[in-house]
């Protein structure tokens, strides 16, 4: 492990005022398979402000899972950068980085990942005690307790997810994800295991609660209906990033 103690591995809020939270400037990512290098970013570029939503299309197989990893830097870029809440991600250690994760970062998986044998609340809270271990237990349990009840499940803190319906699994994950308040939340599919009114209900839910915590939301979804719906629809095709300008206003 490279570890060394850096002051960057904890800046946030040390972006300027007015800097977008997100800026991947000339992402490129390949990869070496069989002697044979694959592209699989091709400079990249994305910026992302604060309470903004931005979604990302495009076909499968075209880099869209590829790049949130990157945002989140689950994954070092081959060439170019990615600026996360002021903090230049492709300059932080492993360790830098898990914590930067911790302290700045939600993610919402398509398969929600909770942890079949705790409860809902031990489940939110689970991520809130790992992000801020010095916060009393009951302080803990009373967030927990607070982003169920935000996601409507105020009511269901004691079921485990196995008693819980795909859309209350999800609501669960959301507010794990949001219970430590990121400044960034990265979403891949989160609808893809739902109907389309659930689906519906949990990315109103999702905008929701980011603009009420002025975090920059970055959402991959292959439903155009829930894309529409962003701020700014960004499309991938076999790497390349383009805007996708806005539909003209119906009269
Ligand atoms: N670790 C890896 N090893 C080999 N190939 C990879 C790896 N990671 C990504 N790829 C390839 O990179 C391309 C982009 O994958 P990625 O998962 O980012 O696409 P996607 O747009 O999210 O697709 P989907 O919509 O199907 O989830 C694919 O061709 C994939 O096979």
């Amino acid at each position: 492990m490279d570890m060394q103690a850096s002051p960057s591995a904890t800046p946030a809020g040390s972006a300027a005022v007015g800097a977008p939270l997100v800026a991947a400037q000339d992402l490129c990512y390949s990869l070496e398979l069989s002697g044979e290098t694959l592209h699989i970013l091709r400079n990249v570029s994305l910026r992302v402000e604060p309470a903004e939503v931005v979604a990302v299309v495009g076909p499968s197989g075209s880099g869209k899972t590829s790049l949130l990893m990157q945002l989140a830097g689950l994954e070092r870029p081959t060439s170019g950068r990615v600026t996360v809440a002021g903090t230049e991600l492709t300059k932080l250690s492993e360790d830098q980085l898990a914590e930067f994760r911790r302290d700045n970062v939600g993610i919402i998986f398509q398969s929600f990942h909770l942890i079949p044998s705790l409860t809902a609340l031990d489940n939110v809270a689970l991520a809130l005690e790992i992000a801020s271990p010095q916060l009393p237990l009951a302080e803990v349990r009373n967030e927990a307790a607070a982003a169920l009840a935000a996601v409507g499940l105020g009511e269901r803190l004691t079921h485990r997810p196995s008693a819980m319906s795909g859309g209350e699994q999800q609501r669960v994950g959301i507010a794990r994800a949001l219970v430590t308040k990121p400044r960034l939340l990265l979403a891949d599919e989160p609808t893809g295991n739902l109907d389309q009114t659930t689906g519906l209900m949990v990315i109103e839910l999702i905008f929701e609660l980011a603009r009420r915590q002025d975090t920059a939301v970055v959402l991959i979804t292959h439903d155009p209906a829930l894309a529409k719906r962003a701020d700014r629809m960004v499309t991938m095709s076999k790497g390349v990033l383009s805007e996708t300008p806005a539909a003209p206003a119906v009269q």
